[in-house]
């Protein structure tokens, strides 16, 4: 599965360089100076039966195929980052969202040293306010899940760390940075006790 990721990704870094409209100049793990795409997620949250859910998906292909994610996507030219994440959650579920119900929770960047091409910058939306019917879409197989049961083990490695907190109502920062595997963060936030 990360495998042909891995290879997908080295496909579309010619892409990912022309984008520099929607991105931001950092400096690399290496001390290289890059520019990093940007991403915007959003992930609904419902009630049912007295739980909360969460819209996720399986990536059905392009980068991180295999991986079960939130509805996101880059940024377009022009685009806001809020902007961003309600296109792209139509496209990929059907569901529209207004930008002003769109709550922002932070900015999240995964940082690959080994594969520069695949890091980036991600601003994290959550909605309980939306509209329109889910549809299947040949991006991501989408599935609602329990907040208490996100299958972290079924996604990227940062999730696990910083995605709990978000659906328990507060924000994401900081950087994550992948090994070598390009599957294992090996540096993180420290956590706040
Ligand atoms: N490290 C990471 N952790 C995470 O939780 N989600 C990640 C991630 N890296 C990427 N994603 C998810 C977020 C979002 O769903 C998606 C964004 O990447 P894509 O390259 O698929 O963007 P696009 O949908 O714009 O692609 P195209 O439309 O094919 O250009 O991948």
């Amino acid at each position: 599965m990360k495998r042909r990721a891995a290879s997908t990704r080295c496909r579309r870094s010619a892409t990912t360089r022309r984008r520099s409209c929607s991105a931001e100049r950092v400096r690399s793990a290496r001390g290289r100076r890059m520019t990093l795409p940007q991403v915007s997620v959003c992930y609904l949250l419902r009630e049912r039966g007295g739980r909360t859910e969460v819209l996720l998906g399986r990536k059905l292909r392009g980068f991180g195929e295999g991986y079960v994610v939130g509805p996101g996507g880059k940024l377009e030219p022009g685009e806001s980052t809020a902007e961003a994440a309600a296109r792209e959650l139509l496209e990929e579920t059907g569901f529209r969202v207004e930008t002003s119900a769109l709550e922002y929770r932070g900015r999240v960047t995964y940082l690959f040293p080994h594969r520069d091409a695949w890091s980036l910058e991600s601003n994290v939306f959550v909605s309980r306010r939306f509209g329109g019917e889910q549809v299947a879409s040949d991006e991501l197989a989408l599935e609602w899940f329990d907040v208490d049961e996100v299958p972290f083990a079924e996604m990227w490695d940062d999730a696990r760390r910083w995605l709990p907190g978000v659906l328990a109502g507060g924000r994401a920062s900081g950087t994550f940075v992948y090994g070598r595997d390009l599957a294992t963060v090996v540096e993180a936030p420290t956590p706040v006790a």
